[in-house]
């Protein structure tokens, strides 16, 4: 199994350019099974999960062609298979979401259950509760889920809590539902926006996404569009938290920075430069060492998929920083690793009391999820000595080439077998 090697680093300089983003990218590809003609994406990272969905929408009998830089080319008109295969459904949670489409698409669909992971149970109880409110029978059994409905009917659906993933969900499945459909206390991610944006592009008529109200009238049948995939906006902020960390001057390209107002705001908090122009930001790091308090909230708050870089981050800041996680119930897995690199951490229940140190040391550790793995190459870059990361396959699952970026930025980073 392959590992990354990060070394204390010099601080970061230079421009870095974010990809397209994996949270976009992927209920987009999930939502490419409901059009009946060409759809060519743009701006799609290179990533390891974008490599399974694209498994998983050929499995079910859509023509993927992948080509260089990015795009790729689908058409599902042919679909005819509402199963997917266990073993590319437990390789990623979000393949989850070909359920609203095949079940709209076919009046069935039938996946593995996706299990827990690292970062909490993950239920998909809300998911459940939209496709039934649009008229489907669901039946949970031998861990596989399957829900039919020859004819959906829109509905009204409170969510009780603003899951992204029920949300882009419930509104695939209601675009060719009779009637209107209104998802209450919707996600409001912007993620969900560039769904909309697509669905629309394909036909669908959706009003209100990005507000906590999307209100979806069904149509008879979608076709195919040109859409590019916003960019990815935890990847930006990892990026800008690389900066903060190794007191570097970096220029982020490629974001949307009212994506990342939360970021931008606490970074300045740090005492991090931050200078935006158009869709560039530049992060000057060198007084960015204050400690501050962070608490992850749906969208438009502080995103949970940012904890752990700042976790890193206010590991060697000056003061004492409380971190409250309160959308997963388990997103800690870095912090037992941050410490075997001296970091001085404590747990309370959904908060981390980060006391800031002076420095941390390399050590052997492992990428618990994603975010933990990007935390990691992030403690990495200022910790005396040499970081040996394992399981770097969670990286691989959510970074488009983060060892080339950082080595372009100065950073010193390898892999090895
Ligand atoms: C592929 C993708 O886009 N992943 C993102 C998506 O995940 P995902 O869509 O899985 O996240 P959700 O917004 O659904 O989950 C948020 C919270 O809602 C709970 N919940 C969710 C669904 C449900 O049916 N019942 C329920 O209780 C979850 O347990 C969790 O505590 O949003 C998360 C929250 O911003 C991000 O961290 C992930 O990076
Ligand atoms: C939790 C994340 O992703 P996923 O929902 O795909 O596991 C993430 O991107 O940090």
């Amino acid at each position: 199994m392959s590992k990354i090697v990060v070394e204390k680093s010099p601080p970061l300089k230079g421009t870095v350019r974010v990809s397209g983003a994996k949270n976009s990218a992927l209920p987009i590809l999930a939502a490419s099974l409901l059009g009946t003609e060409d759809i060519i994406l743009e701006d799609v990272p290179s990533l390891r999960d974008v490599d399974v969905i694209c498994e998983v929408l050929s499995s079910l009998g859509a023509e993927v062609q992948r080509y260089e830089g990015g795009k790729i080319k689908i058409n599902s008109a042919n679909l005819n298979k509402h199963e997917t295969p266990y073993e590319l459904m437990s390789k990623m949670r979000a393949s989850f979401l070909v359920m609203g489409p095949l079940l709209t698409r076919l009046g069935k669909a039938k996946t593995s259950l996706p299990g827990g992971c690292a970062i909490g149970t993950r239920p998909i109880d809300l998911h459940l509760k939209g496709f039934k409110a649009l008229g489907a029978d669901i039946d949970v059994d031998h861990g596989y889920v399957a829900a039919y409905g020859d004819k959906l009917v829109g509905d009204r659906i409170y969510l009780d809590f603003p899951s992204v993933g029920a949300t882009e969900n419930i509104m695939m499945a209601a675009v060719l539902a009779e009637g209107e459909t209104v998802i209450d206390n919707a996600a409001m991610e912007p993620e969900i926006v560039d769904l909309a944006n697509f669905l629309s592009k394909l036909g669908a008529d959706i009003k209100g996404a990005g507000t906590s109200s999307i209100r979806i009238n069904g149509v008879e049948k979608l076709g195919g569009c040109h859409h590019s995939v916003i960019p990815d906006r935890i990847e930006a902020g990892t990026y800008m938290v690389a900066s903060a960390i190794t007191g570097g001057d970096i220029i982020v390209e490629n974001v949307i920075t009212s994506h990342i107002k939360p970021v931008i705001a606490k970074l300045r908090e740090t005492g991090c430069e931050i200078w935006e122009n158009g869709d560039k930001v530049r992060v000057i790091g060198k007084n960015s060492r204050n400690a501050v308090d962070v608490k992850t909230l749906p969208y438009p708050g502080f995103p949970t998929d940012m904890q752990a870089q700042f976790m890193s981050l206010m590991s060697v800041s000056k003061g004492t920083s409380v971190i409250i996680e309160t959308v997963f119930e388990n997103r800690f897995m870095h912090v037992d690793e941050l410490k075997r690199m001296g970091a001085d951490i404590k747990i309370d229940g959904r908060s981390a009391i980060v006391q800031g140190v002076d420095s941390l040391t390399g050590a052997q550790v492992k990428a618990t999820d994603l975010r933990a793995g990007a935390a990691l190459i992030l403690a990495g870059l200022i910790a005396d000595g040499q970081t040996t990361i394992d399981h770097v396959y969670h990286i691989d699952r959510g970074y488009d080439g983060i060892e080339k970026k950082l080595t372009k930025l100065g950073a010193k980073i390898y892999r090895t077998e």
